[in-house]
């Protein structure tokens, strides 16, 4: 069974993703964190995220560098979403994921293009949304966690950039599948959230059981 989730910056799909996995005892897939390693491959060699030349050469690295704590960080994904709209890029990288989308079982990928792009034939997609302003508050409480001292204002500002630039592009834009589940995460707690996510994908499965 392949699951897509889809869905913008802080929107909870990585969450919901990850208790997706677990619970249906899938390998997961966080897809941002290709983009983010090339971003970081990028700002390492000094050169410019909006050279596709430049962002091309930083798409070879090791799988080791997606468990580097320091992608996780908002520049981080402020520069992925300037390199991931290279449409070189994104073709470098499509090998990867759809491979881990079609290991024999099935997979969880998490991400802006899966239910679009990726995995299109996937068994449930979900698309994980949320306002603008919870999902800066969220990211704003993750980041003062982690000691950043960056203002909710901000970070708000930030998240509407990011969603502007990865709705907009021309290559694999953030959009929501047509047949995707729309879930909104804004008023729900995590764990109504991922309950909801359950129930939305147990009933595709029921339904493809029974078509
Ligand atoms: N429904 C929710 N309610 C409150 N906080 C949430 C919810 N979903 C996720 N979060 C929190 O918001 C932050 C961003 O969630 P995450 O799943 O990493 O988002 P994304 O993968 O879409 O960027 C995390 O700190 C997470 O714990
Ligand atoms: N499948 C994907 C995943 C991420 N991305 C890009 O990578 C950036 C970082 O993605 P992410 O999922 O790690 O970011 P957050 O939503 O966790 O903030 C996004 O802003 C997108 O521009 C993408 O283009 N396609």
């Amino acid at each position: 069974m392949i699951i897509a989730v889809d869905g913008p910056a802080a929107s909870g799909k990585g969450t919901v993703a990850r208790a997706l996995a677990r619970h249906y005892k899938l390998p997961h897939l966080d897809t941002g964190l290709l983009y983010r390693a090339v971003a970081w491959g990028v700002l390492q060699e000094g050169h410019d995220p909006e050279s596709e030349t430049d962002a091309l050469a930083a798409c070879t690295f090791e799988d080791s560098l997606l468990d580097e704590p320091a992608l996780k960080g908002e520049e981080i994904g402020r520069v992925a979403s300037i390199v991931s709209a290279h449409p070189l890029v994104r073709a470098t990288l499509i090998k990867r994921q759809r491979n881990f989308a079609q290991q024999p079982g099935g997979a969880v990928l998490d991400g802006r293009d899966i239910g679009t792009v990726i995995a299109p034939e996937a068994d449930a997609k979900l698309f994980i949304t949320a306002t603008p302003q919870t999902r800066a508050r969220r990211r704003h409480a993750e980041m003062q966690k982690a000691g950043s001292t960056m203002s909710y204002d901000r970070v708000l500002t930030d998240i509407r950039a990011r969603d502007r630039r990865d709705m907009m592009r021309e290559a694999a834009p953030l959009a929501q599948a047509a047949d995707a589940y729309l879930l909104d995460t804004s008023y729900l707690s995590i764990d109504a959230a991922v309950q909801r996510a359950i129930a939305l994908v147990d009933g595709r499965i029921k339904a493809k059981l029974a078509s």
